[in-house]
């Protein structure tokens, strides 16, 4: 740990992850402003404090421009407290953009959308297909999935310039064995299990890509693609699988993209390499370099 805790001047709390609260923090020496995420680990069982080492661990390998940055872990013995030091993104979480545009009963510009695509399909293929970093006697070489386990629009965040970073890793998983991670406990938001998910809990990349089409839906029909009251009739609804059309405005690629993510059957829905194949993302990608 290079940083003392009084490094940092403590700011206001501007939000929750997992684990616990994320606070605006400035840096004493360069008056650097970065979001800190505060967890009392006093309360947590060994399990929760694996999945936080197994946290800490993914983010600190995962380097990328639309994956929130990791900086430093500080660990604070005498409160038991683990403060995770990371990039603080200006523009705040999805979800606020969402709800943003349902109050003011505002559609999100189509162009706005495929751009928040490209970035998060581009951070989720790092996640994927990411390759480890390698040194001068050995190549880089490809590394086992990271399957991220809880996208949903409250972990995509937005920097000052509206680039996409996506957050709070607190449920994902390396794939390392061979064989697809087996849900332990299903913890993600039910608005975004996948109907695998709901029936064999085996849980693998293409999950991922359920949730990111949930994301893309909700940003134009600005509700999510499936609800309901309960959650055997949510289950139901996306065994079932039946989306609406979304809102006329948006184009019929778009609708092929978000549909091609919802599909029912897994090995039907696009892999992050077929969704940067899609001519709209690969327009979108060449104007984002
Ligand atoms: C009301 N809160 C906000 O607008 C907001 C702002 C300005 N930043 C954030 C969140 C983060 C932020 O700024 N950097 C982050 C790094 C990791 C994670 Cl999991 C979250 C953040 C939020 C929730």
């Amino acid at each position: 740990d290079s940083w003392t805790f009084d490094e940092f001047e403590p700011l206001e709390a501007i939000g929750s992850g997992s684990f616990g609260l994320i606070r605006k923090v400035r840096r004493k020496t360069d008056g650097k402003i970065l979001a800190r995420k505060e967890i009392d680990y006093r309360k947590m069982g060994v399990k929760e404090k694996e999945q936080l080492v197994a946290e800490v661990n993914i983010l600190k390998d995962l380097k990328h421009p639309n994956i929130v940055e990791f900086l430093e872990r500080v660990i604070d013995r005498e409160n038991s407290f683990i403060y995770i030091l990371m990039e603080y993104c200006e523009g705040g979480d999805l979800a606020a953009v969402i709800k943003r545009h349902k109050e003011s009963s505002l559609y999100i510009p189509e162009e706005f959308i495929w751009t928040i695509m490209t970035q998060l399909t581009m951070a989720l293929h790092e996640c994927h297909c990411g390759m480890t970093k390698g040194d001068d006697n050995n190549p880089p070489q490809p590394r086992a999935p990271i399957l991220h386990r809880d996208l949903k629009p409250d972990n995509v965040f937005l920097d000052a310039n509206r680039n996409v970073k996506l957050g709070d890793f607190g449920l994902s998983r390396s794939l390392t064995n061979p064989q697809k991670a087996f849900a332990e406990t299903y913890v993600g938001t039910p608005y975004y299990m996948s109907p695998e998910l709901i029936s064999e809990s085996v849980y693998d990349v293409k999950s991922d890509i359920w949730s990111l089409g949930c994301i893309i839906f909700e940003m134009c029909a600005l509700k999510p693609p499936f609800l309901a009251d309960s959650q055997h009739e949510l289950s139901l609804k996306i065994k079932m699988g039946r989306i609406q059309a979304l809102p006329a405005q948006y184009s019929n690629e778009l609708n092929h993209v978000v549909r091609s993510m919802l599909q029912v059957n897994p090995r039907k829905r696009p892999t992050t390499s077929d969704l940067l194949a899609a001519p709209r993302i690969r327009l979108c990608k060449k104007q984002l370099e």
